[in-house]
C-alpha cells in the first residue's frame, strides 16, 4: 500500500453533474483505485462558483478555493480535474496555469480541447506535464484510449458515431412514443445530459467538438472545429422517422469522419442509419463509434455518452493513466507531428441521400420535380407521395442512388428558382448511411 507521500492529490474545478460524480467514485473506490494505479487519490481542493450550493456530497474536508484559476498553485496539488466546461474564459485560463506549472490536467470539456487542443498538447510537451481527455468523447466509453492504444497498430479509413447523448435520447423518444421535439429536450437537461446552453446539442456544436477530437487521434490531424460542416436535429419532424421506418432506416445525429483521395472528409449531420446496424440500434442517451482500421477491420464501441458517474468514469482513468505514469502524448503522436487537416466539402461527399419535399398537390407536380433532379444528375432510386400533409399539400419522398452531394445541393436550389414547384417548406436532405 502507498504511503502519504506516494498520494497524488487532486483539485476539482465545476461541482456539477460531473464534478459530483468524480468525487462520488473517489470516495467510493479509494483502495480499488489505489490499487489499480499505485497511488492513493486524494482530493484537496475544489472550487466552482457557488459556495453555499448543497451539492449531495459532504465537501467539508476539502479545501474551498475562490479564484478556480489558480487551483494548481494550491499546496499539494498534482492533477486538476476541470468540469466547468466552456471553451474560454476560466476552463482554458486553468489549463494554461497548471500545464505551464508541470502539473497534470484532465478535463471532460471537448469545447476547450476541439478549439485549443493543438495549443495545450504543445504546453504538456514543453513543461512535461500531463494532458487527457478521455471524458469528452462519448462520456463513459474508452473510446481516445481505443484509439491511442488499442488500434495503433492501424491505420484507420472511416470512423462514424453517435456522440450526442442529448439529440440520441430527444430522436429516440420521439420514434418510440411520439412526443414532441421541446418535451423531450427538457427531460434531457433535468437527466443532466445537456449541455450548459442546449443549443450545442441540438445543433450539432457538441457533436462535431467531439468529431474533431475523434478525427485528431484517428487521423493524425490537427483538431479542426471550424472546418467541420455541422447540421443538428432541428428540421427532423415525425414524419421524417415514420418515412425513415418505412424505408428501413432509424434517423441518427452522426459525426463522420473519412480519409479521401484529397483530405480529411469529417461532417456533423442528421443520417438514416440502416435498421439492421449497430449504430440503428443504439438508443436513449448511449452513444456509439463505429471504426474502420486496416489490420482490425470494423470494430464498435457502445455505451452511456453522458451523465454522472458514467463520464465521471471517464475522468477517473485519466486520473489513473497519469498516477500509474502512463502518460502518451494527448493526441497519440507528439503535436508538432500532427498534420494539417485538409477539409473536404458535403459537396464532394458521395454517397445516397433521402429528400423530403412539400408541395401542393397538382397534377404533374412529381414529374416536374423528378424532371429537375434528373437534369441535376440526381438519380431516383425510390419515391414515395403518401395522403396530404397536415399543414397542408402532400409530402413526396425520394431516396437516390449514390451521387455526389453538390448534385443534391445543385437540385434543391433549383428547384427553389423555379417558382412554379410550388414548394412549401424547406426540404429536408438527409444522408443515408450505407453500411
Ligand atoms: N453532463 C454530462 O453528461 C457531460 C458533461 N461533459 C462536460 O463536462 C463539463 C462539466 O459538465 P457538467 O458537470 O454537466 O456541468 P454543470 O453545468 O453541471 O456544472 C458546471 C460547474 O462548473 C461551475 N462553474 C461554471 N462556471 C464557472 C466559473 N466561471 N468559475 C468557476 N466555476 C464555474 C459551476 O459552479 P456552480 O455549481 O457553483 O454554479 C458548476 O459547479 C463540461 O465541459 C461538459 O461539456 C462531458 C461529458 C458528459
Ligand atoms: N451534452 C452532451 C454531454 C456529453 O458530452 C451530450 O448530450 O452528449
Amino acid at each position: 500500500m502507498s504511503d502519504k507521500n506516494n498520494a497524488i492529490g487532486v483539485a476539482i474545478a465545476g461541482l456539477g453533474t460531473v464534478g459530483v460524480g468524480v468525487i462520488r467514485i473517489i470516495e467510493k473506490h479509494t483502495a480499488m483505485l489505489e490499487q489499480r494505479s499505485g497511488r492513493t487519490v486524494e482530493i484537496v481542493a475544489v472550487s466552482a462558483r457557488d459556495r453555499n450550493r448543497d451539492r449531495g456530497v459532504d465537501l467539508s474536508s476539502y479545501a474551498w478555493v475562490d479564484d478556480t484559476t489558480s487551483l494548481a498553485d494550491h499546496d499539494g496539488v498534482d492533477v486538476v480535474i476541470e468540469l466547468v466546461g466552456g471553451s474560454d474564459g476560466t476552463a482554458l485560463a486553468l489549463a494554461r496555469n497548471t500545464l505551464k506549472k508541470g502539473k497534470a490536467f484532465v478535463t471532460a470539456n471537448k469545447a476547450l480541447i476541439a478549439i485549443h487542443g493543438k495549443e495545450l498538447a504543445k504546453l504538456a510537451e514543453e513543461h512535461d506535464s500531463f494532458l487527457a481527455f478521455e471524458a469528452a468523447v462519448a462520456g463513459g466509453i474508452p473510446i481516445l484510449k481505443a484509439l491511442k492504444e488499442g488500434l495503433a497498430g492501424n491505420q484507420m479509413s472511416n470512423l462514424r458515431g453517435i456522440l450526442n447523448g442529448t439529440c440520441n435520447y430527444i430522436l429516440t423518444r420521439m420514434e418510440n412514443e411520439g412526443l414532441g421535439f421541446e418535451e423531450v429536450l427538457a427531460d434531457a437537461q433535468r437527466l443532466g445530459y445537456a449541455e450548459a446552453d442546449p443549443t450545442f446539442d441540438v445543433d450539432g456544436i457538441d457533436t462535431a467538438h467531439k468529431t474533431a477530437i475523434l478525427a485528431a487521434l484517428a487521423f493524425g490531424v490537427e483538431p479542426d472545429f471550424a472546418a467541420i460542416e455541422c447540421e443538428g436535429i432541428r428540421a427532423i419532424a415525425s414524419v421524417d422517422i415514420d418515412y425513415a421506418r418505412t424505408l428501413g432506416y432509424t434517423i441518427k445525429l452522426l459525426g463522420s469522419v473519412r480519409r479521401t483521395e484529397t483530405g480529411i472528409e469529417q461532417h456533423v449531420h442528421p443520417a438514416m442509419v440502416p435498421l439492421e446496424t449497430a449504430l440503428a440500434n443504439v438508443s436513449g442517451a448511449t452513444n456509439a463509434v463505429q471504426v474502420y482500421g486496416d489490420a482490425v477491420g470494423e470494430t464498435v464501441y457502445i455505451g452511456a455518452g453522458a451523465g454522472e458517474l458514467p463520464t465521471a468514469s471517464a475522468v477517473m482513468a485519466d486520473v489513473v493513466d497519469y498516477a500509474s505514469g502512463n502518460n502518451r502524448p494527448a493526441f497519440g503522436v507528439p503535436s508538432n507531428e500532427l498534420k494539417k487537416l485538409i477539409p473536404v466539402s458535403s459537396d464532394e461527399h458521395v454517397g445516397s441521400y433521402y429528400i423530403r419535399f412539400r408541395v401542393i398537390d397538382e397534377l404533374g407536380k412529381m414529374a416536374e420535380i423528378t424532371s429537375v433532379l434528373r437534369d441535376s444528375n440526381v438519380s431516383i432510386e425510390s419515391m414515395i407521395q403518401l395522403g396530404s400533409a397536415e399543414d397542408g399539400g402532400v409530402y413526396m419522398v425520394l431516396t437516390t442512388h449514390p451521387i455526389q452531394g453538390s448534385a443534391v445541393h445543385t437540385a434543391i436550389e433549383k428547384l427553389h428558382a423555379i417558382n412554379e414547384m410550388k414548394i412549401l417548406d424547406k426540404p429536408v436532405v438527409l444522408r443515408i448511411a450505407k453500411v
